[in-house]
């Protein structure tokens, strides 16, 4: 069990809120000036991962509180019992252990008494050899042709994770050994443009569900069995051409999946935190196992710097109490995730789920609902393309938006001038945040375009940026699968140490219940064209509208 707390009754909340009148009239351009030391201060290293956090609205005192708040919060505390494999996520009654799943080190990790390592490391090593065998060419399909295409259906914690990491390392499939697809979504669009691309002669598909009754997935499976059954494959050659990734075995040998072809985990990893399992077979097939395993070492080497490294250098931590200061008390909504790394296109969808899903409570951990802010809306998109797009607000609009800007000192594919005109741009957008321009400077530039002074005070109030817009920098050598490993899991933990401080619990979801159940009791009443009136007004006049559009 989790210790729990009120939030805003923590000692330090309310030194904070006094600290925040304080320095809520102070300018980052003011706070730079007059501290030479502040990128000093204000940075932290893990290995090639370097967190600059100065472009920040606080002071040595605002860190220090943050810090406390965090003691307050039992912070040490939680982080010892998640590693521990105490029973944290209360409400589902499971441990959280998917730092288990990239425990290199291999100390036991105990759940009810039993060590967790053993199995961990059995499906791992199951992994191993499937993947060099589908990889080799080994494994033939149903014609004795190799296999050359992966489909992974999947949706939510068993789709974005694999999709995105392996988009972020595709430099390390170079080899081209396998393609890889990813269906998620029931509309039928998705499996059905997947599955012009392939042949059932070649094709491996990967049924990916922790509970393995998600309506999505299951649906998509069933359609991709009847495609293989009605392409040439038969009911024997399922076997070579099937594999389930799941924790429920005997869904998975119902739905007629060889039980040799199941890859299984445990109640205790999350969904949204499982690619580091057997979900991320997918991701182990296309760029091979040795990177598949380094991957798994990023994230442990994050793992132990979180659980040992004292609070004031902890990277993850560092991240959280940023975030909360713009959260709990600039009353900031959302964070933006900005990589200046075109692999990395899906790293902010990916912690859309990671981050909302996880934090995106009202109850607090006594059972009462909460007076307080509590997790963030994420979102964001590759730099510089979003430059080009929503920066606008970013830079002028009324909101405060935190912004985390990601970036690799080398890139894959070093063309040119590219990776230095993207790094200018990667610097200047922090720069230009922080330092804005004021009304005086866009005149002066007016001023030497020659404009006229009438021209010059129409003008300048539209070509000034107030600036003190907060960001961090992440900056890291090169996207190596060590490396986005770390980075992965350096997120994971900022989410979680948010969690404690907010007082909520981090790993259920049951917020995505009640859709399901509604959409499940309308299914039926769709199968007809009998009148709806069962529901509201306005879902029957739809459910009807839709009706009388489809047979029209
Ligand atoms: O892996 P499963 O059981 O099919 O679940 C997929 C997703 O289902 C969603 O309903 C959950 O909110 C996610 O957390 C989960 O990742």
């Amino acid at each position: 069990m989790l210790p729990t707390h009120r939030f805003t009754e923590l000692p330090a909340y309310a030194q904070l809120r006094d600290h925040y009148d304080v320095l809520n009239s102070r300018h980052l351009r003011d706070l730079f000036a007059e501290d030479a030391d502040r990128f000093k201060k204000f940075t932290r290293q893990f290995e090639d991962i370097l967190l600059d956090f100065s472009k920040n609205r606080i002071t040595d005192e605002t860190l220090t509180l943050l810090l406390q708040l965090a003691e307050q919060a039992g912070l040490s505390e939680a982080i010892g019992k998640m590693f521990s494999g105490d029973v944290i996520n209360q409400t589902e009654g499971r441990a959280v252990l998917h730092v288990a799943l990239r425990n290199r080190s291999n100390t036991p990790i105990l759940v009810d008494g039993t060590d967790v390592m053993p199995d961990v490391n059995d499906v791992l090593n199951r992994m191993k050899s499937f993947t060099e065998r589908i990889r080799s060419g080994e494994w033939t399909g149903y014609t004795g042709a190799a296999i050359t295409d992966i489909v992974n259906i999947g949706i939510g914690g068993s789709d974005l994770g694999p999709v995105m990491v392996t988009e972020a390392l595709k430099p390390y499939a170079d080899d081209q050994k396998l393609r890889v697809h990813f269906v998620s979504n029931v509309d039928g669009v998705h499996i059905y443009e997947t599955l012009q691309t392939v042949r059932p002669e070649t094709t491996l598909f990967l049924i990916a569900s922790k509970t393995f009754t998600t309506q999505e997935t299951m649906t998509n499976a069933q359609t991709a069995r009847q495609w293989f059954l009605d392409n040439g494959g038969s009911e024997e050659d399922i076997a070579k051409h099937f594999a389930a990734l799941s924790t429920n075995k005997s869904a998975v040998e119902k739905f007629g999946i060889d039980p040799a072809n199941m890859f299984g985990f445990w109640d205790w990893v999350g969904g949204r935190y499982s690619l580091w399992s057997a979900i991320g077979l997918s991701i182990a097939l296309y760029i091979g196992f040795d990177n598949f395993e380094e991957l798994l070492a990023g994230g442990h080497a994050m793992d132990e710097h979180f659980r040992t490294a004292p609070l004031d250098e902890n990277l993850p931590v560092a991240l959280a109490l940023v975030g909360i200061w713009y959260n709990n008390f600039f009353g900031a909504q959302t964070e933006a995730i900005l990589p200046y790394d075109q692999y990395m296109h899906r790293f902010a969808a990916y912690f859309q789920q990671g981050d909302m899903e996880s934090n995106g409570k009202s109850v607090d951990r006594n059972g009462q609902p909460v007076d307080y802010q509590t997790g963030p809306i994420i979102w964001g998109e590759p730099g510089t393309n979003g430059q080009h797009a929503f920066y606008q607000l970013i830079h002028q609009g009324t909101k405060l938006i935190p912004c985390d800007f990601l970036a690799p000192a080398i890139s894959q594919r070093p063309i040119g001038e590219h990776h230095n005109i993207l790094m200018a741009n990667y610097f200047a957008q922090t720069e230009a945040l922080m330092n804005g321009k004021t009304e005086e400077e866009a005149g002066d530039e007016l001023r030497k375009a020659d404009k006229s002074e009438e021209e010059i005070q129409a003008l300048a109030p539209f070509k000034a940026f107030s600036g003190n817009r907060p960001t961090n920098s992440i900056l890291f050598r090169k996207l190596t699968p060590r490396t986005l490993g770390s980075l992965i899991a350096l997120y994971e933990h900022k989410i979680f140490t948010q969690g404690v401080i907010w007082n909520i619990f981090s790993f259920d979801q049951w917020g995505v219940e009640l859709g399901k159940q509604l959409a499940s009791r309308i299914l039926p009443e769709l199968q007809d064209d009998t009148t709806v009136n069962t529901h509201d007004s306005s879902t029957n006049g739809l459910m009807n509208a839709f009706k009388a559009m489809r047979s029209e």
